[in-house]
């Protein structure tokens, strides 16, 4: 068969041999750029063809949705594009969204239920702190964190008491339980629980169990080193005695810890499954020899689980440039000034050039300056346009519409617009609903309300409640949900209200244009599903469109600009990564220990993302606080060798030329570390 042949033709003999081994589990460990996610690919293809495995039975998760569209664009291309649609190609979150939509009853959700995300969820929080008066945004953060914590590592908030080491914990703890109850009430789940909540079926219900190893005959696992304790439990449990899958990660390129992802598990398969089949990869295809040498330098800092080193046959390329820039703004300038000339020398795309840096604060002023010199660009991640208030708004209409208990979607819109229900009147219905055990929205449609609330003030919660009723009814029943939200938009008048409440009459058209811009994006959810989904499918759909893809589609020809965390699996021909200053990588918070360990990786993250030429840049001030701040460069510049780095405007009597020590033992690493090409 030709097309397998081909298949196998564009791989390497250890990328083949993880391919073809499909009896039992296999780990493919290996660096940056060396092929791992075309392992799954062509693996996909691989069972699909050869081993006669039907579509929907295998799975492969990946760790954005971007990532996943892109993986079913590259399996199209391999297969029969009609084939490769009925894959399960999806995140870890999609496929736990799959199995509660099938299973919510079992585990005593209501049809419809609302997804809360983070935002959802910290004001949930902020709200049951509000009873111990301790609602100060730190505290709120850490009980966050805490609570999301002890999800990934499935500790129960009744467990959670038990575990918990100090005041502050068990008042996390005592807040989680609350919490915990809150969203039952709510019919909602969280971003944890569509992980955590298929593990406590699976665990509980070994019929449930065995009817999802049955539905998933091969299971693939993209960067599998950011997986935490539940995700390893779940692929544990869909992969049952048959263990039939392969993950793919890399451990110097963990950068999740801080939400919980655990490279043990990189080692615990080994534990777990003594037949495990482990591949490591060493040839690099997507980076120039020196781009790796400093890489592999830099990562050689780190402990490690498993020894790799990276090689290539791209060539030696260019030297790494080092660019100190005099301040902040100066820096964005320079960079864009670069990548214009760069592109007029060289040709080639917009899209061929990135600009990462450590978090979304840093992009301002090279948007600025890119939009200055009219370059095309994009951004991902960062304040996205799902998290912008007026289509916040129109969401929580549709949740509400959905799902009548989530009582989070009726605080959010039940004065929007303006319907005179002041606090009083929302402390009084809250109780009411409490005594009774029931929503918000359902204690609207009472008559007892009339007891407790003025008549005037009753009346117009009951109408408003009976006209959700009557559309969500409607919904319900209705193939056309793009239809029905747009109808509840001018039922409700919101366009009026915004245009009311708008700074100016600019400000207003650019909310309207993002509430069509909405429609538009249900409408081609709506298309774009395989079946009829629904107003719950597309809200669904939508809360799952993560921080780190909800730019949207394909950004055509643009310049990119992200976050190291969002530039993770991808590559770019010129990468430019920039503030590379103390307090920004590493990050103030991750200075010491295995946090500054994580900045490192991430760092190395960055690195890896180019495949001809690398710049890296740092401001000598920068603005903060209203305040010109000296910053000093990065320590992890010091550990990159120095043969491989051009410093931009520096003579050698340069003061700021590197210690001699710091530069010896990273040449003794260099000589370790050579290239074998
Ligand atoms: N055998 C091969 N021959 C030629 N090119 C290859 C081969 N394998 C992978 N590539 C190319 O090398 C680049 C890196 O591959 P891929 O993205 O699969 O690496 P990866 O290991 O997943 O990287 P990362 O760790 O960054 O996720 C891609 O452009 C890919 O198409
Ligand atoms: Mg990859």
């Amino acid at each position: 068969m030709s097309a397998n042949i081909s298949q196998l033709d564009h791989l390497n003999p250890e990328q083949r041999a993880a391919v073809t081994a499909i009896d039992g589990p296999v780990l493919v460990l290996a660096g940056a750029g060396s092929g791992k996610t075309r392992v799954i690919t062509h693996k996909i293809g691989w069972l699909l063809d050869e081993c006669q495995v039907p579509p929907e039975r295998v799975a492969a998760v990946t760790f954005t949705n971007k990532a996943a569209r892109e993986m079913k664009e590259r399996v199209g291309k391999l297969i029969p594009a009609e084939r490769a649609k009925r894959l399960v190609v999806c995140t870890f979150h999609t496929l736990g969204l799959r199995i509660l939509r099938e299973e919510y009853r079992a585990l005593g959700l209501k049809r419809g239920f609302s997804i809360f995300d983070a935002e959802d969820s910290r004001n949930l929080i902020r709200e049951l702190l509000k009873g111990d008066n301790r609602d100060a945004q730190d505290v709120i953060d850490v009980v966050q964190w805490r609570i999301s914590g002890w999800k990934s590592a499935r500790v129960g908030a009744e467990a959670a008491v038990l575990v918990a080491e100090n005041n502050q914990e068990l008042m996390a703890a005592r807040i989680y339980a609350q919490y915990e109850r809150h969203l039952l009430a709510y019919n909602a789940v969280d971003f944890d629980d569509l992980i955590v909540k298929p593990v406590q079926l699976f665990d509980e219900d070994a019929e449930a169990r065995e009817r999802w190893q049955n539905r998933f005959r091969y299971l693939l696992v993209d960067e599998y080193q950011d997986t935490n304790g539940a995700q390893y439990e779940l692929l544990r449990q869909l992969a049952g005695v048959r263990a039939a899958f392969t993950v793919v990660g890399d451990d110097d390129q963990s950068i999740y810890a801080w939400r919980g992802a655990q490279p043990e598990n990189l080692a615990n398969l080994q534990r777990d499954y003594p037949g495990l089949k482990v591949v490591k990869l060493e040839q690099n295809f997507r980076s120039t020899s020196r781009i790796l040498r400093v890489a592999n330098a830099l990562i050689a800092n780190n402990p490690h689980l498993f020894d790799k080193r990276l090689w290539s046959r791209k060539g030696e390329g260019d030297s790494i440039r080092i660019v100190p820039c005099k301040e902040g703004f100066g820096e964005a300038e320079q960079v864009v000034a670069r990548i214009l000339q760069h592109k007029m020398e060289q040709g080639g795309s917009w899209s061929d050039y990135a600009i990462l840096y450590r978090g979304n604060h840093q992009a301002k002023p090279f948007e600025k300056m890119l939009r200055e010199r009219n370059i095309p660009y994009h951004i991902s991640g960062g304040q996205s346009f799902f998290d912008r208030a007026e289509v916040k708004d129109v969401i929580a209409y549709l949740r509400l519409l959905a799902n009548p208990d989530d009582d989070a979607a009726f605080l959010r819109i039940i004065n929007v617009p303006r319907r005179e229900v002041g606090a009083t009147t929302l402390e009084k219905l809250g109780g009411y609903a409490r005594e009774r055990n029931i929503g918000l929205y359902s204690a609207c449609l009472e008559f007892g309300l009339h007891h407790v609330l003025p008549a005037r003030t009753a009346t117009r919660l009951e109408e408003f409640a009976v006209w959700m009723g009557k559309l969500g009814e409607e919904a319900e029943h209705s193939d056309e949900p793009v239809a029905i939200a747009r109808r509840l938009v001018e039922e409700v008048g919101y366009m009026d209200w915004l245009e009311e409440t708008a700074r100016d009459p600019k400000a207003f058209e650019r909310r309207r244009d993002n509430i069509e811009e909405l429609f538009s994006w249900m409408g081609n959810i709506a298309k774009r599903a395989d079946n009829d989904i629904g107003l719950t499918g597309i809200l669904n759909h939508m809360s799952l469109m993560d921080m780190l893809d909800r730019s949207g589609d394909d950004p055509g020809d643009t310049v990119a600009l992200m976050t190291l965390h969002a530039a993770k699996g991808l590559e770019f021909d010129h990468v430019y990564l920039v503030g590379m200053e103390e307090e920004l990588l590493p990050h103030r918070n991750n200075l010491e220990g295995e946090g500054l360990e994580e900045e490192r990786r991430l760092f190395y993250v960055g690195i890896t993302r180019a495949q001809q030429t690398l710049t890296l840049t740092y401001a000598r001030k920068r603005r903060r606080y209203g305040e010109d701040l000296d910053c000093t460069p990065s320590r992890f510049l010091e550990e990159l060798p120095e043969d491989d780095l051009h410093w931009s405007g520096r003579t050698p009597e340069d003061p700021e030329k590197k210690k001699e020590t710091g530069r010896a033992r990273v040449a003794g690493l260099r000589s370790l570390l050579a290239p074998e090409t």
